[in-house]
């Protein structure tokens, strides 16, 4: 079981970032950055087994966070939550939200974070394990600012898979799960959603030092072996 910590060891340098990337979405262009990983000592983290490892996975619709997460999870122990799952599960269940849920994915829209943080709450509490993937998660500044607050922690670092729309929209249109959002009308939405309220959060984190930028065209296992070497360094500590 993990407990709730307030301020976590430093995995990542917050010195100037060793590697300049810049990124073109729709003719914007930002600049992300990736950051040197650190030695476990130099990094200085803790070897408190109950303090939480919080990686927070993010990127577009069909970047393929949950296929990159899968790898991880075989690879290094981390425990996989996924927002989007869990709000699945609340349709599915027909849960108090269920419909509101629905709605919402329908449309491409946002749930409201009190709900989304409530279920990825109840998720890290009932695990036994202290490492956790948090995929599709924070989408928004709302999403990321409810997590801090709810659970007291910031993650130690952020996955961001960076992907071409065209590349994501084909991904989307051929993922064949039979999913309410995977139809070129919402993905449209979703993609709105993604320039408006998900870059700003991948901003922050690229500020904070915080965020891995991952190529995430190429085959499957290519791109496992960009995302490998910074989940090497937490596995050195064990
Ligand atoms: N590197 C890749 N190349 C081609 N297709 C991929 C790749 N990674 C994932 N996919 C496929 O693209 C679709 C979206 O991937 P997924 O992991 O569900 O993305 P996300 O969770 O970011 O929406 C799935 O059908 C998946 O099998
Ligand atoms: N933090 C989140 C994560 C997902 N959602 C909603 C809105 C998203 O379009 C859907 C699907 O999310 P999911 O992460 O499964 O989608 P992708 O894997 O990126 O295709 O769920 C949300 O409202 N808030
Ligand atoms: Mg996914």
């Amino acid at each position: 079981m993990w407990r709730r910590v307030t301020s976590l060891s430093p995995f990542i340098s917050s010195s100037k970032p060793s590697i300049r990337n810049q990124a073109s979405y729709g003719g914007k262009i930002w600049e992300l950055f990736t950051t040197e990983i650190l030695t476990p000592a130099k990094a200085g983290i803790s070897s408190d087994e109950k303090t939480p490892f919080i990686t927070f996975v993010v990127g577009g619709p069909g970047s393929g966070k949950g296929t990159q997460c899968a790898k991880i999870v075989e690879t290094f122990g981390f425990t996989h939550i996924s927002a989007g799952e869990l709000l699945r599960r609340e349709i599915s269940c027909n849960s108090e939200h269920g419909s509101m849920i629905l709605d919402s994915i329908r449309e491409g829209k946002i749930v409201p974070s009190e709900v989304t943080v409530k279920l990825i709450e109840k998720e890290m509490e009932s695990s036994k394990n202290n490492k956790f993937l948090i995929d599709g998660f924070p989408r928004t500044e709302e999403n990321r600012i409810a997590f801090e607050r709810v659970i007291g922690a910031e993650p130690n670092f952020v996955l961001f898979f960076h992907c071409p729309e065209e590349e994501m929209v084909k991904r989307l249109l051929s993922r064949n799960e039979g999913r309410v959002d995977d139809n070129i009308d919402t993905i449209k939405k979703r993609l709105e959603v993604f320039t408006a309220l998900h870059l700003p959060v991948i901003k922050y984190y690229s500020e904070k030092g915080k965020l891995y930028k991952i190529n995430a065209v190429g085959t499957v296992d290519e791109i496992f072996e960009q995302v490998r070497p910074v989940f090497a360094v937490c596995e050195a500590t064990k």
